[in-house]
């Protein structure tokens, strides 16, 4: 149906109305048709104008803007654009500053002309006759400009190039030198996956998030091996990146080493960052109280009340989530004696100020042998294809005593000889009577990893009248008041030596009373320490520590210190 016929319907009367009513049959006798009619009423909807002709009210004209009409100009019909000498003198000056200068930068470069600022540069390299006289360069009498040649004629050409030859080929042998030796036609085996546990870019991703998201990084070490199991690189990147985050060492693990040698731990650490040793156990734990104050002061540091994240990080395996549970007296996290069970990282409310982070376990890439990742228990003993080939290393590090005692053997020759016989005590044979030496190592293997086989690298021996005060790494007072922090910092001292005065409790089981009073012939380790020391030199002075007063102490303890 037309408009026209729409609208016909409407009017009731049928007749039209006035001149300007659409409701027309047509124009036949002599009246304007339905059509005249629409058009003259288009006419109507033109602007309004003053008498200067500048428009004042336009139906279609948007309410804020005064005037839409676009103006004409040839910019719309093409891309290029015409400026004047004086517009483009201008814009040259002005680009030149922004670019020179040191507080500007130019966002979005390829969309400005910048060739224009370049033509000078172009044409400063043609100024030929700025240099030689027209005739000389374009002149009948032309001079041909000779290429600059590094010999003079053939004879010294070939010299030069034998010389160059000898030059090449002595470097290319001293470097095929230091690639490795393959001449005997063998190569070192290529080590299996398995050893690059906790290097992956993704464990290292969960690692630099937790630390990105903590104020205090809380290291564990292992007891055991305190130094074999810190992360330098991890240390470094803090110190130099992240000065204002806090980090803390804490040995756990420490019921599977004598005390006198967590002792001489907490001593040598101390002096490079704050440490705690600390016993992971939901009923029986050691170091709780004092690692809760240690937390508490840091969230004392932050200014606005704000909460703290504490990262936990550390080696695979060295009970970062058991002091978490430890912490909250609570199966918050998965605890497994295999390696590589915090798979990402994890969130825990401790107090309303204090939240723990979770990490999984994590390794720098060193020089550590395929043994020596196996003992620091990176990788799942069962997933090793030849675990006897690491048996060798334990007999070395384990005192034979400990060993007759665990496994009731009392002679060996040689591993091959100990597994034997451990086989045929065990009754772990193949078909055939063979013994099955992959699976008795891997029970001792089992065994190390989880403690059952005493073994601790004991610490540097020190003379004890020269002991150092406690010593924290970095400015820790950044952002909050110097009395205040000081304050903080004292009271963490405090707990710290206050700890060293502690009873540790240790597994006596599993020691001998020698080894327990510290009467131990056990080889030392110089190369670790000293290197650890080049590694990290002992830092800026700490205010001044007190002497440990235990009623000051035991209020911020809380009652479940051990
Ligand atoms: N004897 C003893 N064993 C401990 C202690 N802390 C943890 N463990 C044991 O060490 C093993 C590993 O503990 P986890 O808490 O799973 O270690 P983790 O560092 O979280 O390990 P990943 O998941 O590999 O990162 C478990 O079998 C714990 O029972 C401790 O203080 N003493």
């Amino acid at each position: 149906m037309t408009k026209a016929a729409k609208e016909k319907k409407v009017n009731i009367s049928g007749k039209p109305k006035h001149s300007l009513d659409s409701n027309r049959k047509d124009g036949t006798d002599g009246s304007r048709s339905a059509a005249t009619v629409r058009r003259l009423k288009m006419y109507n909807t033109r602007p309004k104008r003053n008498s200067a002709g500048k428009v004042l009210k336009n139906e279609f004209q948007s309410k804020e803007l005064p005037n839409t009409r676009i103006q004409p100009d040839r910019r719309w019909f093409g891309n290029t654009r015409v400026v004047n000498q004086k517009e483009l003198e201008f814009f040259r000056e002005e680009l030149q500053n922004r670019m020179s200068s040191n507080y500007n930068v130019i966002l979005r470069e390829k969309k400005l002309p910048l060739s224009l600022l370049n033509d000078r540069q172009k044409q400063s390299r043609v100024h030929l006759l700025d240099t030689e006289p027209f005739e000389d360069a374009f002149g009948p009498k032309t001079k041909r400009k000779r290429p600059k040649l590094l010999a003079a004629d053939y004879e010294s050409l070939v010299k030069k190039a034998d010389g160059s030859q000898g030059v090449f080929e002595e470097k290319h042998a001293a470097s095929a030198s230091v690639e490795g030796n393959e001449e005997d036609g063998l190569r070192d085996l290529v080590r299996h996956t398995m050893f690059e546990k906790g290097q992956s870019k993704r464990i290292w991703g969960e690692l630099y998030k937790v630390i990105d998201s903590s104020d205090v990084v809380v290291q564990v070490l292992d007891a055991r091996d305190p130094q074999g199991t810190r992360c330098y690189h991890l240390e470094r990147h803090l110190k130099e990146h992240c000065k204002h985050k806090h980090l803390i060492l804490l040995l756990n693990k420490c019921d599977l080493i004598p005390a006198w040698a967590t002792k001489g731990w907490l001593r040598v650490l101390s002096k490079e960052y704050p440490t705690l040793a600390f016993h992971a156990s939901i009923n029986k734990s050691f170091g709780k109280g004092s690692l809760l104050s240690v937390l508490r002061q840091f969230a004392r540091l932050k200014s606005d009340k704000q909460a703290i994240s504490v990262g936990f990080v550390g080696y695979p395996n060295v009970g970062k989530s058991s002091v978490i549970n430890t912490l909250r007296t609570k199966n918050v996290c998965k605890v497994a004696p295999i390696p590589g069970e915090t798979k990402v990282w994890q969130y825990i409310t401790l107090t309303k100020r204090i939240f723990l982070i979770d990490c999984p376990g994590v390794v720098y890439q060193n020089s550590d042998s395929e043994t020596d990742i196996v003992l620091k228990g990176v990788v799942r003993v069962t997933n090793l294809e030849d675990a006897a080939e690491h048996i060798g290393e334990v007999l070395k590090r384990v005192k034979k005593e400990h060993l007759e005692r665990a496994y009731k053997i009392k002679d060996w020759d040689d591993e091959n000889d100990f597994l034997v016989q451990l086989c045929k005590l065990t009754g772990k044979l193949l078909k055939g009577g063979e013994p099955d030496l992959t699976t008795v190592a891997k029970m001792v293997l089992h065994d190390w990893q989880r403690g059952k086989i005493p073994f601790f690298v004991p610490p540097p021996r020190q003379d004890e009248s020269l002991e150092e005060p406690n010593i924290f790494g970095t400015d820790k007072d950044e952002g909050v008041e110097g009395s205040e922090a000081s304050a903080a910092f004292k009271a963490i001292a405090n707990v710290i030596s206050s700890q060293q005065q502690k009873t540790v409790p240790v597994q006596r089981d599993l020691f001998s009373e020698n080894e327990l009073k510290g009467d131990t012939d056990a080889p030392l380790p110089p190369t670790e320490v000293e290197t650890s020391k080049q590694l990290h030199p002992t830092m800026g002075d700490l205010p001044e520590l007190l002497p440990a007063t235990e009623d000051k102490i035991s209020d911020q303890l809380p009652a479940s210190e051990s």
